[in-house]
Formats: structure tokens, C-alpha cells, sequence
């Protein structure tokens, strides 16, 4: 099992500046999700990890051996893309297998390899068909298998499920989270989906503009959200955040804190029946839940509530949460102690 270090990643292409001051660890055997919007650096950083790309600044370290500047082929890691990266004119087996040809592995040792793979994933009665003739989830298995067989330690993803359809990228959430835990493997995996990062990672790292904003356990991350970026970001519907205006949420009478500029609450801590006076403005049904889209003074309150909940716009209600579910921020949006 190898673990990741990274001290002072920085990546810079002339003057834009893509990643700064990035000091990450990834233990052995577990699974690390870097998490983010569009442009923040995730890809960057995996490809410093990979050596496809090389860092401005700073070090790579893979079990604690330095590997800033080997070539990628030298750093024991395998990668997954987002498209897979199958050759159309091979078939399933020689796909698989492509990597151990490439490195001379002896063709007894290397039948067995993938052998071991396509079993585990599922492939084996699809050796000698060519990818055109798979589904999606069949060859995003193969790329895995790819991966497995070259026995990295490490292996790195870049949005594997992303071309999948919702249902499959569920069920391929569960077997990958799986397969890494049963094979021990250490895991470094890129998504913009919080869904999926919160549902497969040991640690969730949030990146914001080239910096890491928060690196956390997926729990930790969602009970205590460090930034407004962070509790924005983390759950659907998002956290609410109502500003404050001398110390009541603005617009309204409702008194909050004194020194916070935010209050945080979570769409599911907010019930109906309280004594904050609201106007639902919308409503959404989804089966199990009800969600509310309310207004509370000036500020405007998302709230989840039972589907059996009957509730239309235009109601006025009363909201209620408990002390404990509010989150307080300042007004550089950094998280005040409770
Ligand atoms: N080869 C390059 N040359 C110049 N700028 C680049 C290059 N590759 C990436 N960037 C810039 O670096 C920043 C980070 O890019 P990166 O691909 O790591 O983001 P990302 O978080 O993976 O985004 P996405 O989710 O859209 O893939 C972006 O601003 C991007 O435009």
C-alpha cells in the first residue's frame, strides 16, 4: 500500500496561476476525493501526482520516496480517464492487457493478470468483444481493469463515471468504493459532484481558485463546514445562509448573533412550526421530501421538509430550528466558533 504526500504544490502557466501552496496527505489504502467547481485545479493536481504535468513548486513524495521528477511511468501509479482511453481496433482482453505488453510482462503472467481482473470486474465473458460492442459502465470497467492489472498501488481517477447514465453511476459508485477497499488500494479521485464525493471518500478535499479550501472527513466536512465556500458547496438542497444586519436576519425582527455577518442553516434543520414568521414562494415535490422555498424578512430560506407535508406557495408559515443547527460565519465568510 503506498500513501501520498504533496508539500507545497504550486502550478503556474506564465502569469495564471492554477494551483498554490498545496500541502496534502493521502494515507495508504485510502480513498481521497478531490472535490471542487470547474477550473479550481483538481485535474492539475492529479496530473502532478500522475507526472503528467509538472509542479512550478513544490514536492511529490509516494511512500515517502521523491518523485518530483520521475517520469510517470517510474512512479507506480495508474490513472483512469474520464473517456476511458480504450483503443476501438482491440479487443477487451488485448485492452486490458496493453500496459503489460507494452512493459514485456512474460504472456503466461500476464493471461493470469487479466484473467484475475476481468473475473473481479465482471468481464470475463466479454474478452474478445471490441469496446463498440460494450456499454458505457462495461468500458469504464475495462479501464479499470487496465488499471488493476498493472498492479499499481496507487491509482488515480479523473471523473471515471462522469459519461455514464445517473442509474449506472450509482451502481459503479458502490463497486469501485468496494473494489478499492477490498484490494486495499489507495485511491486519489476527481469529481465536481459533491454527491459522489461525499458518498465514496475517506476524505473529501474541497479546492476554491488553486487552494485548498477545506480537507476533511466526509462528516466533519458536512457538521462543520470551515467557509461559506464549504457549506455552500457541500449538500443538496445547499446550506442556507441568511445575512445578518445588526445582529437579526436582515429584513427582518428575527434575532441571531451580534458578532456573526451569516447564519447557516441546513435545509433539514429547519422545520415547519416555530416562531419565525415566513411566506412559502415555492414549493418542490420529491416523493420523500417536500422542499420549501420561503422568505424570511429580505432573506431567502430553503427548507426540507416530509413529503407528506402539505404546504403550497403563497403560505405564510412559521419556521423553527434548534440551537445546535445554526452555523455562524463571519463576514470573510470563515466559520465562528458556536
Ligand atoms: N495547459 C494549460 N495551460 C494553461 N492553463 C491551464 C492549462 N491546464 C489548465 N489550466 C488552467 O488551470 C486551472 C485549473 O485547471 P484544472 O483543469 O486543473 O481545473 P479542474 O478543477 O480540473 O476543472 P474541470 O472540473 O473544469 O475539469 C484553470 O484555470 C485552467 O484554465
Amino acid at each position: 500500500m503506498s500513501s501520498i504526500q504533496l508539500a507545497g504544490i504550486a502550478k503556474a502557466w506564465g502569469t495564471s496561476r492554477a494551483l498554490e501552496a498545496i500541502d496534502l496527505q493521502v494515507d495508504a489504502g485510502t480513498f481521497c476525493v478531490l472535490l471542487g467547481p470547474s477550473g479550481c485545479g483538481k485535474s492539475t493536481t492529479l496530473r502532478i501526482i500522475a507526472g503528467l504535468e509538472t509542479a512550478s513548486a513544490g514536492q511529490v513524495l509516494i511512500d515517502g520516496r521523491d518523485v518530483t521528477n520521475l517520469p510517470p511511468a517510474q512512479r507506480g501509479v495508474a490513472m483512469v480517464f474520464q473517456n476511458y482511453a480504450l483503443f476501438p481496433h482491440l479487443n477487451v482482453r488485448d485492452n486490458i492487457g496493453f500496459g503489460l505488453s507494452v512493459r514485456k510482462v512474460e504472456k503466461g503472467e500476464a493471461d493470469k493478470r487479466i484473467a484475475h481482473a476481468a473475473e473481479l470486474l465482471g468481464l470475463a465473458a466479454l474478452l474478445d468483444r471490441k469496446p463498440s460492442q460494450l456499454s458505457g459502465g462495461q468500458q469504464q470497467r475495462v479501464a479499470l481493469a487496465r488499471a488493476l492489472v498493472a498492479q499499481a498501488r496507487v491509482c488515480l481517477m479523473d471523473e471515471p463515471l462522469s459519461n455514464l447514465d445517473a442509474q449506472l453511476r450509482q451502481q459503479m459508485r458502490t463497486e469501485l468504493r468496494e473494489l478499492q477497499q477490498r484490494l486495499g488500494l489507495t485511491v486519489v479521485y476527481v469529481t465536481h459532484d459533491q454527491a459522489e464525493a461525499m458518498s465514496m471518500a475517506d476524505q473529501v478535499v474541497l479546492l476554491n481558485k488553486g487552494r485548498i479550501e477545506q480537507a476533511a472527513q466526509p462528516r466533519a466536512l458536512y457538521a462543520a463546514p470551515g467557509t461559506t465556500f464549504a457549506a455552500s458547496f457541500i449538500g443538496t438542497p445547499a446550506m442556507n445562509l441568511l445575512q445578518l444586519d445588526g445582529g437579526r436576519i436582515a429584513g427582518s425582527d428575527v434575532v441571531a448573533s451580534p458578532r456573526a455577518a451569516w447564519l447557516g442553516l441546513r435545509p433539514e434543520a429547519v422545520g415547519l412550526g416555530g416562531d419565525v414568521p415566513a411566506t412559502v414562494r415555492s414549493t418542490e415535490y420529491l416523493g420523500a421530501d417536500l422542499i420549501l422555498h420561503c422568505d424570511v424578512g429580505t432573506q431567502s430560506i430553503t427548507v426540507r421538509s416530509s413529503g407528506e407535508a402539505q404546504v403550497a406557495a403563497g403560505e405564510r408559515v412559521r419556521l423553527g430550528w434548534a440551537d445546535d443547527a445554526m452555523h455562524w460565519f463571519d463576514a470573510e465568510g470563515r466559520r465562528l466558533p458556536a
